[in-house]
């Protein structure tokens, strides 16, 4: 075993690591009797879980689906009679709105079933990591990092980013990291430049001391921040050499990470006096001779670090080296930094294109089986994290997960720091993640999400998973096709021994080098299935989830991994308009989608039926968006009909006349609704292991960006279908965990980008709805004092608790419209309800005024 493998092992102290909630962790007790047990140590061991919780909750949801279908019925019938009874004059009328507001409650109880269903049968994964003893048996692994732009991009998270990939627990030689740098910049690509620098000390260091996590910034400055990341070796847990050894080793190698620092600070300031300089010359022949802008630029690919050799290779204790590796593995991973071509006449893909372009690059270069996908923000927090993917995707002799052979790729959740610890803006998904992607894992496989996913290369490249292949699991040679994979000779061969196993090239290096630069260029794709069959997936800005479906349709799986440590950690917009910038995005990709050859509804018969079920509801849920926003308005309706009764708009009021009265059995059916709702959410939170509190900010989140971002979305889709306008891909801005929480002027500190109000037009139809629902909830109260009291009459008391309902979910919403007044917030609270009162009783007085 060579020396990292051996010093990986012990350095998870368990005092290091805080101790997860997380049901599915690698470190379950079950593993542990497992492991006891004998010889046969499968890699994955994969348990349904069948436990009461889960039984009840089953049969809450099948209970709730019944209760739809009777509510329906009587709905319906009550309708017909309700149409019929009305005078002819009225009875268009009357219908139209009966089948609106029935179509839109028979879409979200759809839209639930579509959400419930495939979490019906989660599984648990318990991964031996240990039993991988061997590493000789550990397959190549090439890991993908994109960046688009060092300006919303902090070049330093990039390079930390590198850096803890490079210190990975892995053997060096198998293991190859690709950058992508999409704006093709002078400062992406010197910061990746002094990360292999750096990587020449950090590396060694963290295998000699084992230290978790080997991001040096978050490593570093943990502890320091406190927060859910203080995570530095407590001297009480450490379990690697002499402490006193760490101590001072620490202490040189923390010296040259912010000499690091300072280079790539000079770096960056460097990089904005040419920006500036730039721009007041204004010449854009300057700029291309200077080596292009983000959107036309040349191709380049660079090795910066060549990969290493098989056999270990010690360091030794030269004063130069600054810190003692005698008994110290040196090797470090390839790296290779990677621009493709662009060019402003040929359409780049974005993302996936990118993906793509890393994909042929590499297979010249290294051609790993796996590939590993990782945003540029998202670092490796478990130094096991890439080994356990792995465990999924081998067989072992006498054991392994049984289908191993065919999952496609392992999709570990995206976890998230810097986010604020209340999670105004549900950053931590924690439902998707954590429920729908869990449950997922039961069905034939969780859907990708872009980042934290381990792939299989094969299933990059079009082919069938081994089950559907009809020769026995083998793939046809002259599955390498030109006319679809391009007409690179040395690419097509990489092709070949990928498909078929066999060795078979003889490269030189240099001659590959130049080959992959060919590789990037943006003509190779013309006219070939790139993007299409093979690859990541064109046409959508998320070509995760389209990439995903391709290969679940033809009949991979895939697995879910939540390690403990977490295995992967990133960032996420805490900013309200930047966050509903991404899931207007991710809404508008999904639309899509919808309306692509990759419908879910038009997948064969190698798509589970649930899996399609999620791949539905992933792909059409921005819908909900129309009747959402039109049911929040809902109580504008008759606000705008007393005010402008004089005007002679009767007619509104007429039709909010014709919604049905609260009879018993109306009640009655809510309740139950509502009680099934509530019971499925709880029963939910006892399953998934995730807090009531995280599923109801999930659920505020899903109010705000349905009647924002969603609505947004089809907006754009539609312009997309009917006129062909191209939906932009705005990068989501990152942000470097910063090292303390709070700032030098101990005001907002971390979390100020949570305070800044930046008005979007996004944000209209939602505070619109939030005026009406505030208004309506004002007007019920002086109406109650000004006659009866509104309690008394049943209907207008179901509105008033529907206004409630609507404004406790847009709470966040309003949270952010506050911006630093939101942190005192009862005061503005009272004050909105005030100038909303104060609203209203002007309406009225301007009312009163007319009508005397
Ligand atoms: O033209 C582009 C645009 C983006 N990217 C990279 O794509 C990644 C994702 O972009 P980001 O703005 O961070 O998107 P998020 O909303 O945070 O990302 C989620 O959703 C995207 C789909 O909408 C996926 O691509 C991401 O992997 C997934 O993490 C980043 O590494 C970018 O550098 C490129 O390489 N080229
Ligand atoms: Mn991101």
């Amino acid at each position: 075993m060579p020396p990292s493998a051996g010093l990986a092992t012990e350095s998870l102290p368990a005092a290091t690591c805080p101790a997860k909630k997380d049901a599915y962790a690698a470190a379950s007790p079950e593993s542990e009797t497992k492991l006891a047990a004998g010889d046969e140590r499968p890699l994955v061991r994969t348990t349904r879980i069948s436990t009461t919780t889960i039984k009840l909750y089953r049969l809450t949801i099948f209970v709730r689906i019944a209760i739809f279908v009777l509510f329906f019925k009587w709905r319906i019938t009550y309708a017909a009679r309700a149409i019929s009874s009305t005078d002819a004059g009225g009875m268009n009328k009357a219908a139209t709105f009966w089948t609106v507001s029935i179509a839109g409650e028979l879409w979200f109880a759809f839209m639930w079933v579509l959400d419930q269903l495939p979490k019906t049968m989660p599984v648990r994964r318990a991964v031996d990591v240990a039993a991988l003893d061997d590493d000789s048996l550990l397959p190549a692994m090439d890991v993908f990092v994109t960046t688009a732009d060092p300006n919303k991009e902090p070049p330093l998270a990039t390079a930390n980013t590198v850096l803890s990939i490079l210190a990975a627990d892995y053997p060096a030689g198998k293991v190859t990291c690709y950058v992508s740098d999409d704006a093709g910049a002078e400062l992406t690509r010197g910061s990746v430049v002094e990360a292999a620098r750096f990587a020449a000390l950090w590396v060694p260091f963290s295998r000699k001391h084992g230290v978790e996590p080997r991001n040096p910034e978050v490593y570093f400055n943990a502890g320091e921040g406190g927060g859910d990341k203080a995570r530095v070796v407590a001297r009480g847990s450490y379990k690697g050499r002499a402490w006193p050894e760490l101590v001072r080793d620490r202490r040189r190698v923390r010296r040259e990470y912010e000499e690091m620092r300072l280079r790539i600070d000079a770096l960056q300031a460097a990089d904005a006096h040419r920006r500036r300089r730039r721009l007041s010359l204004d010449d854009a022949r300057t700029l291309r001779r200077r080596g292009g802008t983000a959107d036309d630029h040349a191709g380049v690919v660079h090795v910066l670090i060549d990969s290493a050799g098989s056999s270990p290779q010690l360091g030794d204790v030269d004063g130069s080296k600054l810190i003692d590796l005698t008994s110290v593995d040196v090797r470090l991973p390839g790296l290779v930094y990677v621009c493709r071509e662009k060019s402003h006449g040929h359409a780049h893909h974005r993302k996936a294109g990118a993906m793509n372009a890393l994909l042929r690059a590499s297979a010249v270069l290294s051609n790993a089986p796996f590939i590993l996908n990782l945003d540029c923000d998202h670092y490796v927090n478990n130094s096991q994290a890439l080994r356990a993917g792995i465990c999924f995707m081998i067989k072992r002799s006498g054991g392994g997960a049984n289908d191993a052979g065919e999952v496609a790729f392992v999709q570990f959740p995206q976890r998230f720091d810097g986010v604020d610890p209340g999670d105004r803006y549900a950053n931590h998904n924690r439902v998707f993640f954590d429920c729908t992607e869990l449950g997922l894992d039961g069905v034939q496989g969780p859907i990708y999400v872009g980042t934290g996913c381990l792939f299989r290369r094969v299933a990059l490249y079009g082919v069938d998973p081994p089950r559907w292949r009809p020769l026995g699991g083998g793939v046809a040679v002259d599955a390498a096709d030109p006319a679809k994979f391009g007409e690179s000779e040395p690419f097509l061969a990489s092709v070949r021994v990928a498909l078929n196993k066999q060795p078979e090239q003889s490269h030189d290096d240099g001659d590959a080098i130049a080959e992959a630069s060919a590789l990037v260029s943006c003509s190779y794709e013309d006219g070939t299935a790139w993007g299409r069959d093979i690859g990541w997936v064109y046409g959508t800005v998320t070509e995760d989830v389209a990439t995903g479906f391709c290969m679940h349709r033809r009949g991979w799986r895939s697995a879910y991994y939540a390690a403990a440590p977490d295995a992967f950690r990133g960032t996420a917009p805490i900013n309200l308009t930047d966050r509903l910038h991404q899931v207007r995005r991710w809404a508008a990709g999904s639309l899509e989608i919808f309306f692509s050859r990759n419908n879910a509804l038009l997948a064969g018969r190698r798509l589970h039926p649930l899996q399609r079920a999620a791949y539905l509801n992933t792909t059409v849920y921005p819908f909900t968006s129309l009747f959402l926003i039109a049911y929040c308005l809902f109580p504008a309706i008759p606000l705008i009909a007393t005010a402008t009764a004089a005007a002679g708009w009767n007619a509104v009021a007429g039709l909010i006349a014709m919604d049905m009265p609260p009879t018993p059995t109306y009640v009655a059916f809510l309740a139950a609704l509502m009680v099934t709702l509530a019971a499925v959410a709880v029963l939910e939170t006892r399953w998934s292991g995730i807090t009531l509190g995280e599923w109801w900010r999930n659920e505020q989140f899903w109010m705000v960006s349905a009647t924002s971002a969603y609505l947004a979305a089809v907006a754009q889709v539609a312009l997309k279908v009917a006129a062909g306008k191209e939906i932009s891909f705005k990068l989501t801005s990152k942000h470097l965990a910063p090292a303390n929480p709070v700032a030098a002027d101990g005001k907002d500190g971390q979390y100020a980008e949570l305070y800044d109000v930046r008005w979007t037009v996004l944000m209209a139809p939602t505070a619109v709805a939030l005026a009406a629902n505030v208004a309506s909830i004002a007007a019920a109260w002086m109406s109650s004092t000004a006659g009866g009291r509104w309690w008394d009459a049943p209907a207008a008391a179901l509105r008033v608790a529907f206004n409630v309902w609507v404004v406790v979910h847009l709470y966040p919403f309003a949270l952010g419209l506050m911006g630093r007044r939101s942190k005192a917030l009862s005061p503005v609270l009272f004050l909105f309800g005030v100038v909303a009162y104060l609203a209203v009783r002007f309406v009225y007085l301007m009312l009163q005024f007319h009508t005397a």
